[in-house]
């Protein structure tokens, strides 16, 4: 399992936390950037992660910026990207298992990093419930 990260200087600390954490998890993780804490713009990262993912270079992918926002916009201007900004665990979770959320977004400057990690962790460990959901993501993935 390949997982994408990215994020803008706003993200950039937080990123490197989720990083760490999917590879001390087992995932083989590709890190799109930024590489610093100079200020860059979200649009370049979001949308190199939504890419990465919907070109199955990865299989997943966990974008931040300052609060998520912008940087899940990028994201879900690419066709096949369902990215989900999440700040609870439990938004976490129905991303997943509601909207199959291929992209994760985190704020850096909104969320503690232990409670990132825990909303991270939600999100890879739920499942995708099918049926009437599919559905809808169907749907979507038709947009
Ligand atoms: O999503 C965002 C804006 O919609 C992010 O918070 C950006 O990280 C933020 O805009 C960056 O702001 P800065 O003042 O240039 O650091």
């Amino acid at each position: 399992m390949v997982i994408a990260v990215a994020s803008d200087h706003g993200g950039f600390k937080l990123k490197l936390a989720v990083k760490e954490h999917l590879i001390e998890r087992g995932y083989k993780v590709v890190d799109l950037g930024t590489d610093t804490e100079d200020s860059v713009d979200y649009p370049v990262y979001g949308q190199a992660c939504g890419e990465a993912v919907a070109a199955g270079k990865a299989d997943l992918g966990v974008v931040c910026c300052g609060t998520g926002i912008g940087i899940s916009i990028a994201a879900n201007k690419v066709k096949g990207v369902r990215c989900a900004l999440c700040t609870s665990v439990e938004m976490a979770e129905l991303a997943k298992q509601h909207n199959n959320a291929n992209v994760l977004a985190l704020g850096g400057r909104i969320l503690e990093t232990e409670e990132a990690i825990r909303i991270t962790d939600a999100w890879l460990d739920s499942e995708f419930q099918g049926g009437r959901h599919k559905r809808r993501t169907d749907m979507l993935d038709a947009m």
